[in-house]
């Protein structure tokens, strides 16, 4: 029996091997870049950081290879140009790979927008877009901000866990947003119940085990039951609201949960009824998933690297500070779109936070439809191809001491090629929130900047550096950081 599941191993072990050679003869002009030392370090728990130096190291400084990460061999891009020849490709040539059921990725984000292509994928996206562009006024952020002051005032002069307290922030903006609810994350330190779902489900879906070993979700182990179970679960919860939202506007009852605001599931439900465009409520369900997911954790993450910069950095807090002054008085007042716009240096804080730790450090998988070429390589058809943002962003070609937190780089009007700072992506398939997001990030920082000033505490692990966890949406590891009121 040994001996036969032995040599079945062996059997199914070269049929992979002489499937993989078989894609790699039509690539044979790119150099192969074993992904073994990364799956390493990504097993060992490796800082996300240490896993990129690991990458450059092992890719010995091209910019294109192939690699196999887990099941999949894939075309790795670490260049601008490179990058924007596979971008700026219509989403019909290099469309999203699509997982099946069984994948943790399909079980929990279905067809939501950034795994959907065609139809599918523009009807939503055309949804969608003019709802993004409603919610770009800064007052429900700026009421969430006052409700952030709240919860900290409750928790003065001590460590607190600032990318926890960012998580709670931006989950009630994205609550609010996307359908208009109020989990109340900052009313107290409990966490709600379905937040602890939810956090369950992805600790489960970003697990790198999972990524290299995909079948491992489809064991009868008692993790994958609870993990279905908690789908199941969240599921109800927004099918509850999607169905609620859809009975008020058939019965034109206080669609306007959100303070008279319009979300993002009403605006798209009215469009669509107004379009007369068919909405499946499982897609629904998809993209509000989406959002949700998409949209806090990456936010969080880019506003506890400005809040530890700014800590680590007392000189730069003062600066920030005194330009929002200069712009909004010394009261935390709820900055207009205007007002927005002349933040200079603090939009230049934001864009060196999201280029040192990018929240997503690489881009979902594109299949292509047709032979492309990316530089003067000839690229064919069903190739997996992917970007490596984080090493666009640390590129020393492009960014003078990539390693150095320097927020004026983006001030002195330095000509760059313009796919040299993407952590959004671009093209077609770019970020739809993050024009928001920006927004979001102007109005936490300029309000808490005028609120409170605040320190590493003397024993922080971050004190040197930022310690990231190991995962593609970085996260820091136990960063505290102390607030004081201001006068
Ligand atoms: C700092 C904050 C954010 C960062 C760094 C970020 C980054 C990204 C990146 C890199 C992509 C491309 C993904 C890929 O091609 O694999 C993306 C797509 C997307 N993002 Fe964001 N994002 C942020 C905030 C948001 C917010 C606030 C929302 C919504 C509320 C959002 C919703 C989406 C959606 C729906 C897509 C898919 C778009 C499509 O394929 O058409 N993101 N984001």
């Amino acid at each position: 029996m040994f001996a036969l599941v032995f040599f079945a191993i062996i059997f199914v072990a070269i049929l992979y091997f002489l499937k993989f050679n078989k894609s790699s003869r039509e690539l044979e002009h790119i150099p192969y870049v074993s992904a073994l030392p990364v799956i390493w370090a990504l097993f060992r728990n490796k800082p996300h950081d240490e896993i990129q130096d690991i990458v450059r190291k092992s890719s010995k400084g091209h910019d294109i290879y192939l690699s196999k990460l887990g099941p999949y061999v894939s075309l790795n891009i670490a260049s601008p140009e490179y990058a924007k020849d596979l971008l700026m490709k219509s989403e019909d040539i290099a469309p999203k790979f699509e997982y099946r059921p069984g994948n943790v990725l399909y079980d929990f984000f279905g067809n939501g927008m950034v795994f959907s292509n065609g139809d599918k994928w523009r009807t939503y996206r055309n949804l969608a877009n003019p709802a993004f562009n409603l919610a770009l006024s800064p007052e429900m952020v700026g009421e969430t901000t006052m409700d952030l002051f709240s919860f900290i005032q409750q928790n003065l002069n001590r460590p607190i866990d600032i990318f926890e307290v960012m998580q709670r922030t931006t989950i009630e903006v994205l609550g609010k947003l996307a359908f208009g609810y109020k989990f109340g994350c900052l009313e107290s330190e409990e966490t709600p119940h379905i937040i602890n779902i939810y956090k369950f489900i992805i600790s489960t879906v970003e697990s790198v085990y999972r990524i290299v070993f995909p079948w491992i979700s489809n064991l009868p182990t008692e993790h994958n039951k609870k993990f279905h179970r908690a789908i199941k679960e969240f599921d109800e919860f927004i099918f509850d609201i999607i169905e609620t939202k859809r009975n008020k506007i058939k019965n034109n009852s206080e669609k306007y949960t959100n303070n008279g605001r319009v979300d993002l599931l009403t605006s798209m439900l009215e469009l669509s009824e107004r379009e007369g465009i068919h909405t499946d409520t499982k897609q629904l369900r998809d993209e509000m998933v989406i959002f949700f997911v998409a949209g806090h954790d990456t936010t969080s993450m880019s506003l506890s690297t400005s809040f530890y910069y700014l800590a680590k950095y007392p000189e730069m807090q003062e600066k920030a500070r005194a330009e929002v002054i200069s712009i909004l008085g010394n009261e935390p007042v709820i900055p207009t779109s205007d007002q927005l716009k002349e933040m200079k240096y603090i939009n230049a804080i934001i864009k060196e936070s999201l280029r040192m730790f990018p929240p997503a450090s690489g881009l979902s998988f594109r299949t292509l439809e047709e032979q492309i070429k990316i530089g003067s390589h000839v690229i064919p058809k069903k190739t997996l191809c992917t970007v490596n943002i984080w090493q666009l962003l640390h590129d020393p070609e492009n960014w003078e001491n990539p390693s150095q937190y320097n927020p004026e780089r983006f001030l002195n009007n330095k000509k760059r090629h313009p796919f040299s700072w993407i952590p959004f992506s671009s093209g077609p398939r770019n970020c739809i929130g993050q024009n928001f997001s920006l927004m979001e990030q102007r109005v936490i920082l300029s309000m808490m900047l005028l609120k409170y000033n605040w320190t590493l505490p003397k024993n922080s692990i971050n004190k040197d550096k930022l310690m990231l966890e190991a995962q593609f949406l970085l996260r820091p590891v136990d960063l505290k950081l102390i607030f004081t009121e201001r006068n």
